[in-house]
């Protein structure tokens, strides 16, 4: 047996070697509590002062729902906005909740771990858009196919899945110049890279235009034919054609199956209640026309009919009559397979060579290089050949400042978006069980680092040699070094914010306010900072950042020229001590003390942002 058959995979050529996959249902009911108050808005609303109550109701989303999938069929589920088809879909997926019914698969109730013979692809194409189409399924492949399996194989099957989608073509572009229907057959082949024995389509047309959608029809028969895969999708209105090649077609109409079986013979059913289709007339619409409720809601609706006519229970029969009591050999298996296919190691290595390839791309754009350079180079032009002399401390101190604050705030709000822009993709990866969120967190931390500091690296190179205040290459390492763990420990707090606040909007006023606060609290702007306050300003990294590069220039006496800025510091040697110059500006505790606090911070900070990470949930239904 092949390491691939082992774990339950076969590859994407060979037809599965179990016979496929029976996917049953039966008497599915879902409802869900819906917030309310009693104005009938959503949000507290108060009236004459008083609060409105909440109330709260329930919507029954799936009502005693029934149907099989079987393999080397396709089942459509069709039905009008709202009907449940996502919400079917999702219970079938493993990735929606349920409160009654039963789900089998080859006769047997679904449990946790046989979910992973079930891929999923979701309405959304989520990608790294940086990536290109041949990157985003090798990565795909490293991360969920076993590792016993050699890298030859891996890509062997990544060759296979871009020539059974057509997507040899536009291999090497990356995802956002693909066109919608290239971006949704890279969506369908990020999942049938495991080549799954059950595939889940959520409305995959929609947004094609009817002839891209009719070939990625032909294209889900031919991937149920070649290989005896189970495919269920869901579909809006397809053309007569298509909705005629369907093997099995399961209608819905307001959480209720009104219809399953056979496509043709549907419209049969439908004459037999006098409902027959017009010749001529598309099978699909005419199905909708039934089901679409008219706006001046009459109970005297053609749907209720529908829904009446249909025997639920004898479909729900049929289904239960294929339960198969005990469990099946299987069992042994899966309680042995592991729920990621590879090591945390192989995870934090592929996805950090992923996100410092997307990275690269996103943060490395010529605009920011240039942003860096002019930055250096109009800093170097301002504060060009400073000697060091007493007429000179106000401009060092200012240069450390701009330096300082500039390339903090810039590394947090950078890496504030980080997590928010990558959540919805995660939260979809890790569904499949593709990687643990430590390997994701470590990775991404460490594969932003280095792209994230070159920028502040070009602009300390140009404007540092510029300025020209110490003309020596060691302190010019330890400049860079402390510049470095400033950006460092900015773009923890980024992080932070950005894992432990959902909303955007959310996170970067909590950014502003409290960046703003803890700059203000550095102590360069306010004098004497009250007493309840003043020990904030021990969590403000501008605070350390600032202290220990200005500690790095400053570091000997200062000469004093008669200019009168230090009048009061110079003694008669003319010189004034580098103590008191430095207490003077403000700088507090020692060198090895402020780099040893941009390392806490940057620890610190980094390990909440992983427990916010963790703690915090995209907003998806369940
Ligand atoms: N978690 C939830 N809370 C409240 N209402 C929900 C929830 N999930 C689904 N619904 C409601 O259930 C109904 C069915 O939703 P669903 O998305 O499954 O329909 P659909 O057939 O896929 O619709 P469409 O074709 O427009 O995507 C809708 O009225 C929807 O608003």
């Amino acid at each position: 047996m092949s390491p691939q058959e082992e774990q339950g995979i076969e590859t994407i050529a060979s037809p599965s070697a179990n016979g496929g996959f029976h996917l049953r249902w039966s008497r599915i009911q879902k409802t869900v509590t819906i917030k309310d108050t009693a104005t009938g808005l959503s949000g507290r609303a108060s009236i004459g002062g008083t609060k409105a109550p909440e109330t709260t109701s329930k919507k029954t989303i799936l009502s005693n729902c029934s149907g099989a999938a079987a393999p080397g069929q396709v089942l459509a589920i069709m039905g009008p906005s709202g009907a449940g088809k996502t919400s079917l879909m999702n219970v079938l997926a493993g990735r929606g909740t349920y409160q009654g019914g039963s789900l089998t698969i080859n006769g047997h109730l679904m449990t946790k771990r046989r979910f992973k013979s079930i891929a999923y692809v979701k309405q959304a194409d989520i990608f790294f858009e940086h990536l290109t189409v041949a990157d985003q399924l090798s990565y795909t492949a490293m991360l969920r196919l076993p590792e016993s399996m050699t890298k030859a194989e891996k890509n062997q099957q990544v060759t296979a899945i871009l020539n059974a989608l057509r997507l040899t073509k536009v291999q090497h572009s990356p995802i956002m110049l693909c066109s919608g229907g290239e971006k949704k057959r890279v969506n369908i082949g990020t999942e049938l890279v495991t080549n799954p024995s059950i595939l889940l389509l959520d409305e995959p047309t929609s947004g094609l235009d009817s002839s891209s959608a009719v070939s990625l029809l032909q294209l889900l028969q031919s991937l149920s034919r070649e290989a005896n895969r189970t495919i269920v999708t869901s579909i809006h209105q397809p053309s007569s054609a298509v909705f005629r090649s369907f093997d099995r077609l399961l209608m819905m109409s307001d959480g209720k199956v009104v219809y399953f079986g056979s496509p043709v013979e549907s419209l049969d059913y439908l004459s037999r209640l006098d409902l027959a289709c017009p010749p001529g007339y598309n099978a699909a619409d005419h199905w909708m026309d039934l089901l679409v409720a008219p706006v001046d809601g009459s109970e005297d609706l053609v749907k209720y009919k529908l829904q009446d006519a249909w025997d639920a229970e004898a479909l729900a029969l049929e289904m239960d009559a294929a339960f198969v009591d005990g469990d099946d050999a299987s069992v042994s298996t899966e309680a042995r397979t592991p729920k990621y296919n590879t090591s945390w190691l192989t995870q934090y290595i592929v996805l950090t060579h992923r996100a410092m390839k997307n990275s690269r791309s996103a943060i490395f754009t010529p605009l920011n290089l240039i942003k860096s350079l002019a930055l250096g180079i109009v800093a170097g032009l301002l504060y060009f050949q400073l000697d060091y002399v007493e007429e000179n401390i106000n401009n060092i101190r200012s240069y450390y400042f701009f330096t300082m604050t500039f390339w903090v705030f810039d590394s947090m709000f950078g890496a504030l978006m980080a997590f928010p822009v990558e959540r919805a993709i995660v939260t979809q990866e890790r569904a499949a069980s593709s990687y643990h969120l430590s390997a994701y967190f470590m990775a991404k931390t460490t594969a932003d680092a280095p792209v994230r500091i070159c920028l502040p690296l070009l602009y300390m190179t140009v404007s540092y040699w510029m300025m020209a205040i110490r003309n020596d290459i060691v302190t010019f390492i330890a400049s860079i070094g402390c510049t470095l763990l400033s950006v460092m420990a900015g773009e923890a707090f980024g992080l932070l914010v950005g894992a432990s606040i959902l909303d955007l909007q959310h996170a970067i006023t909590t950014m502003t306010v409290s960046m703003l606060f803890l700059m203000l609290l550095g102590g360069f702007f306010v004098e004497n900072i009250p007493s309840f306050v003043e020990w904030a300003k021990y969590l403000s990294p501008f605070k350390y950042a600032f202290d220990s590069s200005l500690q790095l220039v400053v570091d000997r006496d200062l000469p004093c020229d008669d200019s009168g800025v230090l009048d009061e510091l110079c003694n008669a040697d003319g010189f004034a001590p580098v103590d008191e110059v430095l207490d003077f500006i403000g700088v507090q505790g020692s060198l090895g003390f402020n780099v040893g606090m941009l390392v806490v911070l940057i620890i610190c900070c980094r390990f909440l942002a992983y427990l916010g990470l963790r703690m915090t949930k995209t907003a998806d239904r369940a």
